[in-house]
């Protein structure tokens, strides 16, 4: 395994010569990219969530899950993915964690330089899961009242926007045509996960976006903001 590993350039190696023309001996350490894998701060919860028996076993189900509109991960646990993680507490922290770590690398990026967060008085996070990303725009934007709406909330709880209310989302944008950035791979690769994961679910080109912010009675849209290739889309009740 250290061998392939190395092999891989995941792990450094170094030879040594034990005294007296004894054998090679080969001493392994982290190599530079391990640091986004193994830092709990970084993409190790993600790559943890990723790599779950839990998660893998969903892959066997796709095929048929294409063929029938449900979704694999019901397919191959009995449950939807949401209703599954209230049975399962081993699995729900992995995907909590994977979540809200990755909610914090994009928010802080966010948070530099994004300003669609000025002069609210009232924020939801609508999923808002473990409460991360809350936190961090309510430390810095001190006066917003943050509710974080999430399971096992009931919707009686959610206040209604006013007029001049925003719905803000972060997602990854499908580009009309096939291409090669990163970000577009991304996007592709989420469009795959998400009706897998969550039957229906999908990811939007910007005019499906759009169209959606129209279609839901929204005046106007924007793409406000793009936090590594995460954007930041604005949809406005009043332009
Ligand atoms: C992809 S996670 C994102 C969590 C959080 N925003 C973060 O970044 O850490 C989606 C969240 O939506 C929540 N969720 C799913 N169905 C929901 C529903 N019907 N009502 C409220 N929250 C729901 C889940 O519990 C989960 O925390």
């Amino acid at each position: 395994m250290l061998r392939v590993l190395a092999n891989n350039s995941i792990l450094s190696c170094m030879l040594r010569a034990l005294p007296n023309d004894g054998p090679i001996e080969r001493l392994y350490g982290l190599a530079t990219v391990c640091q986004f894998f193994t830092n709990p701060q970084d993409f190790g919860p993600m790559v943890l969530f990723f790599q779950d028996k839990v998660y893998t076993d969903t892959w066997h189900h796709l095929k048929d899950a294409v063929l029938d509109g449900d979704s694999a991960f019901k397919k191959a646990h009995g449950l939807t993915l949401f209703e599954y993680l209230w049975t399962d507490m081993r699995f729900s922290k992995v995907f909590n964690d994977a979540m809200s770590n990755y909610s914090t690398i994009t928010v802080k990026k966010m948070l530099e330089n994004y300003n669609g967060f000025d002069g609210l008085s009232t924020l939801v996070d609508v999923g808002g899961g473990t409460r991360q990303t809350l936190n961090m725009i309510i430390a810095k934007y001190s006066t917003i009242r943050g509710i974080n709406f999430d399971l096992p909330h009931v919707i009686k709880d959610a206040p209604k926007y006013d007029d001049h209310g925003k719905f803000i989302v972060c997602d990854y944008i499908l580009a009309v045509a096939p291409e090669t950035s990163h970000s577009t791979r991304i996007a592709s690769n989420l469009d795959i996960h998400m009706p897998a994961y969550c039957g229906g679910g999908k990811e939007r080109t910007e005019q499906e976006f759009e169209a959606l912010a129209k279609g839901a009675g929204f005046e106007s849209f924007r793409v406000a903001y793009s936090a590594y290739d995460l954007k930041v889309l604005e949809f406005l009740k009043k332009n």
